[in-house]
């Protein structure tokens, strides 16, 4: 299918595979993988990210558990398995997706009787299913808010095939608009530190032959005033009840920067990445990762030795600046609590 080359997470051969993002794209290697403890640690230092990506994996990692625990412990089995529930669990904080996915493998895993991995394998093919559809579906939702001129637009992190099960969340919205000739040139974050729009972004758009220019994170504000883009597009890692939002660090500055030069802000996420058990952004829990990533860059040192980094990976953009958020079930213009409560009852369309 045309713009769904890439598959960054895949069951193959009884095992699961991961890209290895931490080299891209200077080499396409994967690894494979059979048991959860070394699933949660591929979480934790980045073979896969991504909010989606990270939920898809650990299911995944859910039926590596089941099997090595029943075959070890055909009766106990149940048991010994909330260990690598826990250890999957903290992986990474800030992504619901991975919470969700963990959450619905959890109900297959209480219905079943008997051997566990044939119901478990279904659950999460299905959940890796369901997330390229609902990419497809938010593309198409997505691409019909941005007007026909064949303006840019700015994105930010990674939110591509790389980054969910395939197609991607807001890449997928700029996917389908650039298919649609909606879009003539995308704009890409480098998204200090740990690159994800240069080396991923760039990456993906350049395979796909959709123009891509990267731009350090600190010109967004310089790019929007010269009416280079009508939209920044990004995707999230968590969205409270309110529609306050959870994306790589960075979100926050280029939304502000946006507002001002009034251009609109989509956000592009599934319900997956929806947690209506927190009334607002500031209860979502921000990873905060090594000084080390800022201190350098592509693995070397950079900084005067002796500074010290702050280095959060998230931050929270406030539902005020964002005009629409687009998930499976629907567009949420200017989000509220009770606009957001609404769409999630709807079924998917
Ligand atoms: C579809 S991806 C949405 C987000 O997960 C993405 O924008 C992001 O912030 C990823 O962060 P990462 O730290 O690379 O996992």
């Amino acid at each position: 299918m045309k713009y769904d080359t890439i598959r960054a997470v895949l069951w193959e051969d009884e095992h699961l595979k991961l890209l290895d993002q931490r080299r891209l794209p200077a080499e396409e290697t994967y690894i494979e993988y059979d048991e959860p403890l070394a699933v949660a640690g591929a979480i934790r230092d980045m073979v896969v990210r991504g909010a989606p990506a990270i939920g898809v994996t650990a299911a995944y990692g859910v039926v590596l558990a089941a099997r090595r625990r029943y075959a070890a412990q055909p009766e106990g089995w149940r048991e010994a398995i909330r260990a690598d529930f826990e250890t999957l669990a903290a992986s990474r904080p800030t992504a619901v997706n991975l919470f969700w996915a963990l959450e619905r493998m959890g109900r297959v895993m209480d219905t079943v009787s008997g051997e566990p991995v044939a119901p478990l394998l279904a659950e999460a093919q299905r959940i890796h299913e369901e997330d390229v559809a609902a990419n497809r579906r938010m593309g198409e939702l997505g691409a019909a808010l941005i007007a026909a001129e064949g303006r840019g637009v700015l994105t930010h992190c990674n939110t591509g095939s790389l980054a969910t099960g395939g197609y991607g969340t807001a890449l997928g919205v700029i996917r389908s608009a650039f298919e649609q000739q909606r879009i003539a040139q995308v704009y890409a974050d480098e998204t200090r530190p740990w690159l994800q729009g240069a080396r991923l972004t760039a990456w993906e758009l350049v395979k796909d032959g959709i123009p891509v220019t990267l731009l350090a994170d600190g010109a967004g504000a310089a790019l929007m005033r010269e009416g280079r883009v009508s939209w920044l597009i990004v995707g999230s890692d968590r969205i409270a009840a309110n529609g306050d939002v959870a994306n790589k660090i960075g979100t926050y500055h280029a939304a502000i920067a946006a507002r001002y030069h009034g251009v609109k802000v989509m956000v592009v996420a599934p319900t997956s990445t929806v947690d209506m058990s927190l009334p607002g952004g500031d209860r979502i829990p921000i990873e905060s990762r090594s000084a080390d990533e800022v201190l350098g860059c592509g693995g070397r040192p950079v900084a005067a030795p002796g500074a010290k980094a702050w280095n959060p990976a998230f931050d929270v953009t406030p539902a005020e600046l964002i005009d629409a958020i687009v998930t499976e079930k629907g567009v949420v213009e200017q989000p509220t609590r009770a606009k957001m409560a609404d769409m999630m009852k709807k079924p998917v369309l």
